[in-house]
């Protein structure tokens, strides 16, 4: 899918919503349990239920992973589900990759030619040799770390290295990588007052903002710091949607959620 694309989508259904696929087996309704793949079943189910409502899936791979090769076929029954059935969605593994040269290369293509999904989240440490074999597929996205959700964040993301907070030395780095119209890039919503600088430097670039709902971020100051002049915001929320029931009700519990974000987005663009 390419990001125009994805844009008219965006403008479409009036919605940058990604809901996020962070598969629990102790939090999904005790009923589908007794099902041969839980985990797909509950995917296919909450995509069935809200793809109408938003542009984009985020399956965390480590919900899958943590079940070993029974979540590794999950995931990819869902991959496939997604773009056999819904092909207009963006599709986003969340895997936070990123090593050496010839390990990410094969990482990509995990993610792109076996998976296909249409991007992946990667982590920026390993710099520019370890983000370049993502960056090498047509149609293809990397979605980088800038400014996380997560508490953790201020440990280094916010330092100053030079003069500059490191966060903002990676988007100015990656930005001159080879193909860096490829890349995307995460802010956390609950760090929406960073926006305006983070903007400064890559007003294009979508940006991938978890952390409203459970995270406690601000749809609405999101938008009003972080909206490029094409929207170039997909905002992921996960256990605010996929668990707001456990019980059978789950599936219309998880849309009327979906329902009022993409509500909300639709005011505010
Ligand atoms: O890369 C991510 O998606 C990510 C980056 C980040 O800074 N914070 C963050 O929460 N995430 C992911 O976004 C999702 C947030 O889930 P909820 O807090 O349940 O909406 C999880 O899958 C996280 O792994």
């Amino acid at each position: 899918m390419t990001l125009e694309q994805l844009t008219n989508e965006i403008h479409k259904k009036k919605s940058f919503l990604c809901i996020g696929l962070d598969v629990d087996l102790d939090k999904i309704p005790p009923h589908l349990l007794e099902k041969e793949d839980p985990i797909f079943e509950f995917s296919k189910a909450i995509i069935d239920a809200t793809h109408d409502l938003c542009v984009a899936y985020k399956p965390n791979t480590a919900f899958f992973e943590a079940y070993g090769v029974k979540g590794w076929q999950a995931l990819q029954k869902t991959i496939n589900y997604l773009n056999e059935n819904y092909p207009n969605h963006f599709t986003i593994a969340d895997a936070k990759r990123g090593d050496i040269g010839n390990t990410s290369t094969r990482y990509a293509k995990a993610f792109f030619e076996d998976l296909e999904f249409d991007s992946v989240t990667i982590a920026p440490y390993m710099g520019k040799d370890s983000v370049e074999p993502f960056l090498q597929f047509d149609n293809k996205y990397a979605i980088l770390l800038a400014l996380t959700s997560n508490q953790g964040a201020f440990d280094f993301q916010t330092k100053q290295v030079d003069g500059v907070p490191l966060y903002q030395q990676v988007l100015q780095t990656a930005s001159q990588y080879d193909n860096s119209d490829r890349l995307m890039y995460v802010v956390g919503a609950t760090k929406a007052e960073f926006l305006t600088d983070i903007r400064k430097i890559i007003p294009n670039s979508f940006l991938l903002v978890p952390g409203v709902g459970a995270q406690g971020g601000s749809l609405e100051d999101v938008v009003k710091y972080g909206k490029s002049s094409n929207v170039g915001l997909l905002i992921n929320s996960s256990r605010g949607i996929i668990y707001a029931s456990s019980n059978e009700d789950f599936e219309k519990a998880a849309r009327d959620k979906a329902q009022q974000l993409q509500f909300q987005m639709a005011n505010l663009l």
